[in-house]
């Protein structure tokens, strides 16, 4: 590993919580903490995810909201009814019609909510473990330099104990490796559960689909350098697994969001993929949207926030 990334490994990465929830709420002091859950079609999970979370409110958790990015199941009345506000991805920057992705809508829970801290949790796994937010939370409420934390944990796949994480291991590590090997030390770049400072979020672009994660990954190195990040273990992490293809165009978007963000050129967003009709392998392309959201402060100032470093 690079030395950076290995000095960076060693000084915040946390292998457990050494806290309790008391205690970060003590810490907390007149800080306020979202949580944002982003959803498109989870009506069979998100409501296990709220449970996981609601105990939380309204003492570590402020709020809890979820983000819905067009579902056309059971989603939204499932997320209401287990408690949790609701917030479509229209409800918010109306005049501004909404990109497809998941990145648009945790984009757009910036100007949804108002805490201090914000925390992000897919509302696609199975069995989230309830110590995932207040873990999250312990490095940003103890340690006054850090402004990002990502999750990290063991993925099962499908039936199997592990071998989850196909892009994370497969595309985004080799690929941080490559371009940014400060970061080679963070275990899931991926992870979709991760917490942040308002002030830092507000002052980066966002992806609009899959690359969001990877661009505020780079982008919040690019800001607070590696002493602003940390990572804390999660335990075990499963999710609803997507099949192979689906993870092919999820990896365009992932790696064009990278490049963009490494200064490097990319072509316009597309991935031919093959499929198999009776004996033929034909060509199926499929767009693969890139656009990126420019920094929420540009278009909401909030002078009542301190500015970026
Ligand atoms: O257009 C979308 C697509 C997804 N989601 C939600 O985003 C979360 C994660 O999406 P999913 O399709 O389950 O992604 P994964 O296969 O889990 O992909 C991994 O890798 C992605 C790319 O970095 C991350 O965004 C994910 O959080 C991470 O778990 C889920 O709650 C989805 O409901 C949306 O809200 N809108
Ligand atoms: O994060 C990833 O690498 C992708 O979401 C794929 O995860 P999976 O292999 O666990 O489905």
């Amino acid at each position: 590993m690079d030395a950076a990334a290995r000095a960076w490994f060693a000084s915040r990465t946390w292998q457990s919580a050494g806290w309790t929830v008391a205690e970060l709420v003590a810490a907390k002091g007149s800080r306020t903490v979202s949580v944002v859950l982003p959803a498109l079609n989870e009506q069979a999970t998100v409501a296990g995810v709220i449970a996981s979370i609601a105990p939380l409110v309204p003492t570590l958790v402020d709020e809890l909201v979820v983000v819905d990015s067009g579902s056309t199941d059971a989603t939204v009345e499932v997320a209401l009814a287990a408690g949790a506000r609701v917030v479509h991805r229209t409800d918010v920057l109306s005049d501004l019609e909404p990109l497809p992705g998941k990145g648009e809508v945790l984009w757009r829970s910036l100007a949804a909510t108002s805490g201090d801290l914000l925390v992000f949790v897919d509302s696609d796994l199975v069995d989230p473990d309830p110590m995932f937010v207040p873990t999250l939370l312990g490095p940003l409420l103890l340690e006054p330099d850090i402004q990002l934390v990502k999750g990290f944990y063991r993925r099962p796949l499908s039936t199997e104990d592990s071998g989850g994480g196909r892009v994370t291991e497969l595309m985004a590590r080799p690929l941080l490796s490559v371009l940014r090997p400060e970061l080679a030390g963070v275990i899931q770049p991926l992870a979709g559960e991760y917490a942040g400072t308002r002030r830092l979020l507000e002052a980066v672009p966002f992806a609009s689909g899959y690359g969001v994660e990877i661009g505020l990954l780079l982008d919040a190195h690019e800001r607070v350098g590696l002493p602003g990040l940390a990572q804390v273990n999660l335990g075990v992490r499963r999710h609803r697994n997507q099949p192979l293809a689906a993870l092919g165009v999820m990896a365009r978007q992932i790696l064009s969001t990278a490049l963009a963000r490494c200064g490097l050129p990319a072509a316009p967003g597309a991935l031919t993929q093959f499929v198999q009709v009776a004996d033929e392998w034909l060509p199926d392309t499929a767009a693969v949207p890139t656009a990126d959201r420019p920094p929420m402060r540009q278009l909401r100032p909030s002078p009542s926030l301190p500015r970026p470093r």
